[in-house]
């Protein structure tokens, strides 16, 4: 795979591709990131963007997580010092997912977005920036009625964060990408350049294959969970036989959870899948790649509860690290 195919690889959404290929000719020395509102512990979505570091990592990328305190408590998750406690707790659970320790650099938002320079010019960007344009950034990213000052601020800031992290490339979920044009739209009045920007896929909810799976609502898979909440749960998810199903009566949308966690979770990080079968029903199954794996799914080689059978394991190998260091 070169360079190019790997940092994209599993994106949704890569802005622009021009852009993301000029840094994978050269990516000696450069920086990108992604941000996290500490808040509870490490959990499947935080796990889908640190694959991409993992992957950037691979790629040569020097890679930074931001441990966003400041946006925790603008977001209304709690007090400076809960936040910071949690920060601490999952930059040891990111480290046990997989991040390199010696290559990722951990920044606490408060580090520096309290300096006079980063005020000063976040006073110069909210000029430049519309009440309503920062509400609609936040839509995706804040729950509960009624937009504060606070969460205004909120997607100024991380605008802001690009500059002075002074990455060259701004990593987030699909949720994230209305702040990130704001980005590209209003850094340019500051003097500053057009962030480039990537967005990861968002995992429809396990149980019923609609919307998004999120820590606040429906079915989620955190390192809390024990094997047998991983069974249980990947038990119990939707997973017909198509990576594409039909929309519900409702006319909702609907994925299969299954195949995507296989897609965005399992087959980046190992390099063969084995999907244990009794010998009288065919005996194992390998997969080198996963469009492999969703071909027999879709012709019924592969049976649903066989592929949740082994995804459960996988998952619970990908979970194990960041459980022990939980229970420590
Ligand atoms: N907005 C991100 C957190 C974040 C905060 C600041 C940033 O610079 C980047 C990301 C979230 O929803 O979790």
């Amino acid at each position: 795979m070169d360079a190019y195919d790997l940092i994209t690889r599993n994106a949704s959404e890569v802005v622009t591709e021009d852009e993301v290929r000029a840094l994978a000719d050269d990516p000696e020395g450069k920086r990108a990131y992604v941000g996290y509102e500490p808040s509870g512990v490490l959990h499947i979505g935080h796990m889908l963007t640190a694959n991409k570091l993992i992957d950037l990592q691979a790629a040569g990328f020097e890679v930074v997580v931001l441990l966003a305190d400041v946006h925790a408590y603008l977001n209304g998750k709690g007090t400076f010092e809960e936040i910071r406690e949690t920060a601490e707790r999952m930059k040891a659970q990111f480290i046990a997912y997989g991040l390199d320790e010696s290559q990722t650099e951990f920044v606490l938002g408060s580090e520096y977005q309290l300096d006079e320079s980063y005020v000063l010019d976040l006073h110069a960007l909210e000029l430049e920036t519309t009440l309503s344009r920062a509400e609609r950034a936040m839509a995706e990213i804040k729950s509960g009625d009624g937009v504060t000052v606070a969460q205004a601020v909120y997607p100024i800031m991380q605008a802001l964060d690009i500059v002075y992290l002074d990455v060259d490339l701004a990593i987030g979920g699909m949720e994230q990408r209305k702040v990130h044009m704001l980005a590209r739209d209003t850094l340019p009045s500051i003097g500053e350049e057009s962030p480039t920007c990537m967005h990861t896929p968002l995992i429809a909810d396990l149980g019923t294959g609609i919307g998004k799976m999120s820590s606040s609502a429906g079915v989620t898979i955190s390192m809390e969970d024990t094997t047998e909440d991983i069974e249980d749960k990947v038990n119990g998810a939707f997973c017909p036989p198509t990576a594409d199903p039909d929309p519900t009566d409702e006319g909702e949308e609907r994925e299969n959870p299954v195949l995507q966690i296989f897609e965005y979770h399992v087959f980046p990080r190992f390099e063969r899948v084995v999907v244990e079968r009794p010998e009288q029903y065919g005996g194992n199954l390998e997969y080198d790649d996963y469009e492999t794996l969703e071909a027999d799914l879709e012709s019924g080689e592969l049976h649903p509860a066989d592929a949740k059978g082994a995804l459960a394991d996988y998952l619970d190998e990908l979970i194990e690290p960041g459980r022990a260091k939980i229970a420590e």
